[in-house]
């Protein structure tokens, strides 16, 4: 008798940024404490994935050349992972996984992170455990810090190292510009530099969420331009100085304010409307001080299986 092979799962996950990113101490552990806004965005990566005889896995679009296409890919971690977490080791062997990356790599946006969620709810839906997102999220957290988020996707406070979240309500929209640059930034390293530059000084700290929850439910975008803030960003800027110029050029461009996305090297531009952000996108494409420009917005909702 023919084996059922389960037709193929396709998802789509958000990238997010940081609004807020407050940095603790490094702990003895490797990482830091953080209290976090993160706002999941429009720009996403779709991961499908076949039960195959021949496993394996293909990347596509934006940075596909600086992914890994061995196990060391996220996303396949994550085909493990889910694979060992219900008991069937074996089944990881049989699934091949396709990306399509629109999230820039090594973007502070956590494209990779949303990878490995996405992976993880396709996979749950191809082998039809129907685990319940909570689940996933358990072992999303022993992917990454960032992966939980990217599986509830809309706003949220993370604390912790960033994968203990509490939704954050917010009934309106926003629109942003992004501004990817020519090279990634290695997230440890700008831990590593935020360490560094608080030995020797006393970089600005961001200090409690609460004002920028506030004009969160406000929806006033010029009340939110106001409040955003990174310690990550003095850490970002030192390692790549020109992204002053570029946070500089949004501003110029028309955007109510700018920040560096988690650890960059992206920055993010809060815009007044969905047309301001077009014509922001526009004038700060022809600044010349990044590699590409999109619109996003946000808040949207995280990984979701996509109906053929
Ligand atoms: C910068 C952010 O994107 C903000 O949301 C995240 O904190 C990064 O999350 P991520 O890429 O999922 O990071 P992980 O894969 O968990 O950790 C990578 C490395 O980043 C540093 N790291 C990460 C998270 C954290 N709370 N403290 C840290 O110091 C550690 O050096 C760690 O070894
Ligand atoms: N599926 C994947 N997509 C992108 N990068 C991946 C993936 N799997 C592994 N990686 C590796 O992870 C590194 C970080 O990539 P990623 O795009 O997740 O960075 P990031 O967006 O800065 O992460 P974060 O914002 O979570 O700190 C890349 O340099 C790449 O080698």
């Amino acid at each position: 008798m023919l084996a059922v092979v389960p037709p193929p799962v396709t998802v789509r996950v958000p990238s997010k940024i940081n609004l807020h990113l407050s940095v603790g101490d490094l702990r003895e552990d490797g990482y830091h404490d953080l209290t976090t806004v993160f706002h999941a965005l429009s720009l996403t990566d779709e991961v499908t994935v076949y039960a195959t005889q021949e496993p394996g896995i293909e990347v596509s679009g934006e940075g596909a050349r600086l992914v890994p296409t061995d196990g060391g890919n996220l996303a396949m971690r994550a085909v493990r992972a889910l694979a060992d977490h219900v008991g069937k080791p074996d089944e990881a062997e049989r699934v091949r996984v396709v990306i399509r990356k629109g999230i820039p790599v090594a973007g502070g946006m956590a494209g990779g992170s949303a990878d490995a969620a996405a992976a993880l709810l396709a996979c749950s839906t191809l082998w039809g455990l129907d685990l319940h997102r909570d689940e996933l999220a358990e072992v999303a957290a022993t992917l990454g810090s960032d992966v939980p988020f990217a599986l509830y996707g809309g706003t949220a406070l993370g604390t912790g190292r960033g994968e203990r979240l509490v939704p954050v309500l917010s009934r309106h929209t926003f629109h942003w510009v992004l501004a990817f640059d020519q090279r990634g930034l290695s997230t440890p390293k700008v831990y590593g530099e935020l360490d560094r530059l608080r030995e020797s000084g006393d970089p600005p700290r961001v200090g409690p969420p609460e004002a920028l929850l506030e004009a969160l439910a406000s929806g006033d975008p010029r009340r939110l331009a106001l409040l955003l803030g990174n310690d990550l960003q003095a850490a970002a800027v030192s390692l790549r100085p020109g992204l002053r110029r570029t946070l500089r050029a949004g501003v110029s461009a028309g955007a109510l304010a700018g920040v560096v996305s988690g650890s960059g090297p992206t920055c993010a531009f809060l815009c007044t409307d969905g047309d301001a952000a077009l014509k922001v996108a526009a004038e700060l494409a022809g600044a010349g001080v990044c590699r590409t420009v999109r619109v996003a917005h946000g808040p949207v909702p995280g990984a979701r299986v996509c109906d053929e």
